[in-house]
């Protein structure tokens, strides 16, 4: 029987001592509305329990986490046909690189940069009916709870400063891989990036990524073979030019955000979410991959 809570509170216990606890986000300006000392933690098991630290009940910006739920949503509506469109390589670069999708004719390299997500967007505003309240409604729906919503201030801040993904969206449009108008697509994926959510109703959200694509009610929403597959491309990708590092630090399929979240899970056992708003200098939350290194390796708990 191993021990959770008192694993996740030594964990606690440890990170708060650290100084440094990394940087805020700053390019997006309401994201620096938040607490570099929050800090929290929640963990689900798949057997049904449930163990939590910190400040695991306050919403944060999930940002770049949210791009495993547009894949999932994407992956569920037009199956393999996605993969015409971008690639599944580790690109080995920030996520929001660019030149790489020049030289790559407009294909980004996955779905979890920019570019690639950007895409997946793309597909979304194509095949919803109502893209922001449909995307808003699967995640409610998968994590069973009607109170997660989008921050409109956060997604404002972003199209008011976005001028990276306005490049990225033009150099999709210029080869031809973006068939919506820029406009739509980015006010779309700048929404779903603005997305808050608490560490519990992360570890909710992504449950059925450690549950054979069955989600919390135990309801059908991905195919064995597609979580599978989204497990695959969150180990490999999951955490842009650090991927290698978090792999050899953690060792769990993971993803995260520029608001200072991480999920990670182990299929059929867990799934763990963190946040600590402060990131180190690749865009990943500092704190964050201390806690779950820790915890892997307290708990003894990981897929390799
Ligand atoms: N890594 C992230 O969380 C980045 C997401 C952010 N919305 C952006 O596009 O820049």
């Amino acid at each position: 029987m191993i021990e959770y809570q008192n694993i996740l509170d030594s964990i606690n216990q440890s990170v708060i001592k650290e100084q440094n606890k990394g940087t805020i986000a700053s390019y997006i300006p309401e994201l620096t509305n938040v607490d570099i000392n929050d800090f929290g933690i929640h963990l689900q098991l798949v057997s049904g329990e449930q163990f939590s630290v910190g400040n695991s009940h306050q919403p944060f910006s999930i940002q770049s986490i949210s791009k495993v739920l547009s894949l999932a949503l994407a992956m569920s509506q037009v199956g393999t046909a996605i993969w015409e469109r971008l690639d599944v390589e580790p690109s080995g670069n920030p996520f929001n690189h660019l030149s790489l999708l020049e030289l790559e004719e407009g294909i980004p390299r996955n779905p979890f940069i920019n570019s690639g997500a950007i895409v997946i967007a793309d597909i979304l505003v194509s095949n919803l009916k109502n893209p922001k309240a449909d995307f808003l409604n699967y995640v409610r729906d998968i994590t069973g709870d009607n109170s997660i919503d989008y921050n409109y201030k956060v997604a404002q801040s972003e199209k008011e400063t976005g001028f990276n993904n306005y490049a990225a969206a033009n150099l999709l449009k210029s080869f031809n891989n973006l068939h919506n108008d820029v406009e739509d697509v980015l006010d779309f994926y700048f929404h779903q990036c603005a997305l808050e959510m608490t560490c519990q109703q992360l570890s909710k959200a992504f449950f059925l990524f450690a549950n054979k694509g069955n989600c919390l009610a135990n309801k059908a929403r991905l195919t064995k073979s597609q979580a599978k597959r989204i497990n695959a491309i969150m180990l490999t990708c999951g955490f842009y030019d650090e991927a290698g590092e978090f792999a050899f630090e953690v060792g769990l399929p993971g993803k995260s955000g520029v608001g200072g979240g991480i999920v990670a899970l182990l299929p059929n056992q867990f799934v763990i979410s963190v946040w600590s708003p402060g990131l180190n200098e690749r865009g990943n939350s500092k704190l964050g991959m201390q806690a779950l290194e820790q915890f892997t390796t307290l708990a003894n708990q990981s897929i390799f």
